[in-house]
């Protein structure tokens, strides 16, 4: 209104300078201020922008009229959107907050390195003038950590691979990427429910512990060590994890790597919120002389060279390629440069756990020590449950006592068990009377071969006693069910 009188009245060149003193009489006088947050500042991206794109979707999802829909690439979502002068009404802390998203078409396109978008976009935010600091001090904050966590929600997770053994790639990555996309949850996962339970539960403990870890001064990360016969479900446990959590996984393939210092820059790649795995541990590197790796001379340290394993010839130490120390990994887990980062947990993996060093072991860098068994009783329904359906009280009570008889003595890994089921699956009782005969063959077997299963359980025996064990509570819970087991 007030332009177009200033059109009638006014002579065109009092007519800008009338206009700016109009607004800023406007201003005075109004209780409101205003942010513009443009798509695009200069040439760079605004990242505020995406953010608050994001964070809003979530608002505009509910109260929104007319909305404009995106499905990134990789992404598993459909994120909603305001379209052009639609308005919507945010409150943060008891405080309204006005969003506006305004488009208008780029006018004359200036130089610049990179094709500009036809249209310039941005959201205008109104907020009293009194309430102007908890914008500044909180609210943006607010929308970038919101923003970053949907995001991580809609995104696929990714899985990383130190394959090219150290080599940059054109954006200087050490690490090549494939979406990750593994079925694996702890839905799905066999194993003593108590035992999950409290995984599940000390994952969630992490995530959810950042004032907790800065209050108590320690670096905001989490070890544990999976270990366990092969096919009882480790490499399952750690997809299982990242799908709960929503992590990356960053697979470290410590055979790749050349020395101490490229072990470091690696971790200086991987970013927050993530899993870091090194899996086999113990067919990696010399794990059990750290001392005698510290007094060696540099590059002549203890160290795996693809051929056999380093106790194998002898202390390994013959000064191939490859020179990673014990306390190089050490320091990797637990050093300085670990807490490069935020929010990682690292995951090691072993069938041996006896041959580990006790260091590698101690709380602080395998916090939890996660025993992966042989299949028993409550993981054999769970097993059942997923492959044929059978809920509980769906089997026949005679056969499931039958299954419950044999199942510990058997000591067949979850591996086993499934191939059985998923060999007969289109024939529920054949699969189950297969399994039947499977575990009674394999407990006579076991009988007649009475050694095989002592050495698994001295070395079961041995793994829970290894000093400074970690998850007090968990190797609790596993001592529990190893009550269980048939001597
Ligand atoms: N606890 C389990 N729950 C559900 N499925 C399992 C479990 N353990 C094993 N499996 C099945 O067996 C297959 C092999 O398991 P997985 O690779 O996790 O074993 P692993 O312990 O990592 O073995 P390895 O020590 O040889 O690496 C998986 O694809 C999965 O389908
Ligand atoms: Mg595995």
């Amino acid at each position: 209104f007030c332009q177009s009188l200033l059109h009638a009245v006014f002579p065109a060149e009092l007519r800008v300078a009338s206009l700016k003193l109009l607004s800023r009489v406007f201003n005075l006088c109004s209780s409101y201020c205003y942010y513009d947050i443009t798509e695009i500042d200069g040439v760079n991206t605004n990242e505020l922008y995406n953010a608050a794109q994001l964070y809003l979707s979530t608002s505009a999802s509910i109260t929104g009229s007319r909305l404009s829909l995106t499905r990134a690439t990789n992404s598993t979502a459909v994120t909603f959107g305001l379209s052009n002068s639609d308005n919507l009404v945010d409150v943060f802390l008891g405080v309204p907050v006005l969003w506006e998203h305004v488009i208008t078409p780029r006018q004359n396109q200036t130089f610049s390195w990179r094709p500009l978008p036809e249209d310039k976009r941005g959201f205008t935010l109104r907020i009293k003038k009194k309430d102007k600091s908890l914008v500044l001090d909180s609210y943006l904050d607010h929308i970038m950590d919101k923003a970053n966590e949907i995001r991580r929600k809609n995104q696929d997770r990714f899985l990383y691979t130190n394959s090219r053994g150290g080599s940059l790639d054109s954006r200087g990555h050490p690490w090549d990427s494939v979406p990750f996309k593994h079925p694996s949850t702890f839905e799905t996962l066999a194993m003593d429910p108590l035992k999950k339970e409290e995984i599940m539960a000390d994952l969630n403990d992490f995530a959810n512990g950042q004032s907790f870890y800065q209050k108590t001064g320690r670096a905001w990360k989490r070890g544990y060590l999976l270990y366990g016969p092969p096919g009882t479900g480790k490499s399952s446990m750690i997809a299982a994890m990242a799908n709960h959590l929503g992590y990356d996984i960053y697979d470290l393939e410590l055979t790749e790597v050349h020395n101490n210092s490229d072990l470091r820059k690696l971790l200086m790649k991987t970013s927050s919120k993530s899993i870091i795995v090194i899996e086999d541990i113990d067919c990696s590197i010399n794990l059990t002389n750290r001392k005698k790796n510290a007094g060696d001379a540099p590059g002549r340290n203890h160290h795996y060279d693809g051929g056999p394993l380093p106790e194998m010839r002898g202390g390994g130490d013959d000064g191939g390629g490859n020179s990673i120390t014990l306390s190089g990994l050490l320091n990797f887990t637990d050093g300085l440069w670990s807490c490069c980062g935020s929010e990682r947990i690292f995951v090691f993996t072993t069938n041996h756990v006896e041959k580990l060093d006790p260091a590698l072991l101690r709380s602080g860098r395998m916090d939890m020590h996660i025993f992966m068994s042989y299949c028993s009783f409550p993981s054999l329904k769970i097993l059942l449950k997923n492959y044929l359906g059978y809920g509980e009280g769906d089997l026949n009570e005679m056969v499931l006592k039958e299954l419950g008889e044999v199942v510990d003595d058997a000591q067949m890994t979850p591996a086993d068990i499934s191939e059985v089921l998923i060999k007969n699956r289109r024939d529920k009782d054949k699969a189950v009377n297969e399994l039947l005969e499977a575990l009674k063959a394999r407990v006579k077997k076991n009988r007649a071969n009475g050694g095989l299963m002592r050495e698994e359980e001295e070395q079961e025996k041995r793994a829970l006693e290894s000093p400074k064990q970690g998850g007090d509570e968990l190797q609790e819970s596993c001592n529990k069910s190893d009550d269980n087991k048939p001597n």
